[in-house]
C-alpha cells in the first residue's frame, strides 16, 4: 500500500494506516542481546477508520502487542510506513510526532497494577497528561479530572487514593480514564481484562464499549480470546508469527473463517455453546527468531504442502466484502469446524509431508533501519 492508499475506498483519509510495516528486535538471552533477530511483525498492511473497533487475535508471541505499540507510535517500525490521518508519522519532527500521537491516541495495558505509578494519587495520574500537554488552566485541569472520573464510573472520594488502595477493576478504570484524558481519536486496549477477576471483566468490557459509542472513538482491542474479541469488534485480524493472516468482519471470525489457523484458534475457545474438540495441531511451533519459509503456519497446518513451504500467499478475497485471508489451501466456505477437527485428525501434521530443505524466504532484508 502506498501513502496514497492511506485514503480509504470511500475517499476519506483513514485514521491510521500501516503499509508493509516490519518490526525486528535484537533477540535477548538471559537479559543480554544476541546476534539473532526476532521478527515480531512482518509486512503488516492495515488501515483503521474513525470510530471503528478492530480486534486482534492470535496466540502468545505472535506480535499483537508489537502491532498495538506501532499503532500508538511508541514502537518505531524497522521498515514500512505508519500514517496518521494520511501523514507519515515517522517522517515528522519528534516534537510534532509526540504532539500528534501523544494526544490523539491512548493506550490501556494488560495489568493496571504495573501500568500506573504507585506513588501518585488518582488525581495526579489523571492530571499528568493534561499538565504535560498544557491543556487549559489549572482549574480547568482539575475540572477535567473530575469529568474523567465520572466518565469511567469512579467515585470522587477516590481522587486522593493511591493505586494500591484500589481494587483491580478500579485501577483499570483509572487507566482507561488516563487514556481518555486528552480526548484521543484512537484507544488501543492490549488485553485490558486478562489480569482482572472474572467478576469484573464484563464490567470493564461494557465500559469500553459504552465509552467508544459515547465518544466516537476508534478502538483496537487485543486479546487471546476470540469470543470476546468478536463481541467487542467490527472487524478482526488474526495474527500468526508476526504476520496478519486473516482479516474479516467480526461475525465471520469464528466458524466462517477461511484461514486454518483462525479456525484452530476458534476451536480451542472455551465456553462454546456447542463444544467441539480443538483442531489438533501436532507440528512444531516455530520461533520468531527463525520463522519458517513460506507460510509461517505451515509447520502445524494439516492442509499444508510444498507450495506453503515455498511462498507466503498473497491476500485472497472471501465472498463477504472486507473478508480476506492469506492461505494456499483455505477452509472451504461453509465447512464446519467439527469437520475440520476430523480432517486434521486424519491428515496429521503437515511437517512430515513437506520437504525441510526449502530455503527460507524470510527473514526480510531489514536494511532500512537497524533495530
Ligand atoms: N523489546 C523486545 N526485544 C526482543 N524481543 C521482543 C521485544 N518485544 C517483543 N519481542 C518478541 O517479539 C515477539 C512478539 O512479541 P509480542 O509481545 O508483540 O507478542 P504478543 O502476541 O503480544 O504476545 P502476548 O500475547 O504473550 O503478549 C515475541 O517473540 C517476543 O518475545
Amino acid at each position: 500500500m502506498s501513502a496514497k492508499e492511506a485514503v480509504n475506498p470511500g475517499g476519506r483519509v483513514s485514521l491510521i494506516s500501516l503499509s508493509d510495516v516490519h518490526v525486528v528486535h535484537k533477540a535477548r538471552t538471559g537479559g543480554l542481546f544476541s546476534r539473532d533477530r526476532v521478527y515480531a511483525l512482518t509486512g503488516a498492511d492495515l488501515s483503521l477508520e474513525p470510530g471503528e473497533t478492530l480486534g486482534v487475535v492470535g496466540e502468545s508471541g505472535c506480535g499483537k502487542s508489537t502491532l498495538a505499540k506501532v499503532l500508538v507510535g511508541v514502537q518505531r517500525p524497522t521498515a514500512g510506513t505508519v500514517s496518521f490521518r494520511g501523514r507519515d508519522l515517522w517522517a515528522m519532527k519528534p516534537a510534532e510526532r509526540r504532539a500528534t500521537i501523544g494526544s490523539r491516541t491512548g493506550m490501556i495495558f494488560q495489568d493496571p497494577s504495573t501500568a500506573l505509578n504507585r506513588r501518585l494519587t488518582v488525581r495526579q495520574i489523571l492530571r499528568d497528561p493534561l499538565d504535560v500537554h498544557r491543556r487549559g488552566t489549572p482549574a480547568q485541569r482539575e475540572e477535567r479530572v473530575r469529568e474523567l472520573m465520572a466518565l469511567v464510573g469512579l467515585p470522587r472520594v477516590l481522587a486522593d487514593g493511591l493505586p494500591g488502595q484500589l481494587s483491580g477493576g478500579q485501577r483499570q478504570r483509572v487507566a482507561i480514564a488516563r487514556a481518555l484524558a486528552l480526548e484521543p481519536d484512537l484507544v488501543v486496549a492490549d488485553e485490558p481484562t486478562s489480569a482482572l477477576d472474572v467478576s469484573v471483566r464484563a464490567q470493564i468490557l461494557n465500559l469500553l464499549l459504552d465509552l467508544k459509542e459515547r465518544l466516537g472513538l476508534a478502538l483496537v482491542f487485543v486479546s487471546h480470546d476470540i469470543q470476546t474479541v468478536r463481541r467487542m469488534s467490527d472487524r478482526v485480524i488474526t495474527m500468526y508469527l508476526g504476520r496478519i493472516v486473516e482479516e474479516s468482519p467480526a461475525g465471520e471470525v469464528t466458524d466462517r473463517a477461511r484461514h486454518p489457523y483462525t479456525r484452530a484458534l476458534f476451536s480451542a475457545t472455551p465456553g462454546l455453546l456447542d463444544p467441539i474438540d480443538p483442531i489438533p495441531l501436532a507440528g512444531p511451533v516455530p520461533s520468531a527468531t527463525r520463522p519458517p519459509s513460506g507460510c509461517p503456519f505451515r509447520t502445524r497446518c494439516w492442509k499444508a504442502d510444498h507450495a506453503c513451504a515455498a511462498v507466503m500467499p498473497d491476500f485472497a478475497d472471501a465472498a463477504t466484502p472486507g473478508h480476506r485471508f492469506r492461505c494456499h489451501h483455505p477452509v472451504a466456505d461453509g465447512q464446519s469446524t467439527r469437520e475440520l477437527v476430523a480432517q486434521a485428525a486424519t491428515l496429521g501434521t503437515a511437517d512430515v509431508r513437506i520437504a525441510t530443505d526449502v530455503p527460507p524466504d524470510i527473514p526480510p532484508q531489514m536494511n532500512a533501519r537497524e533495530p
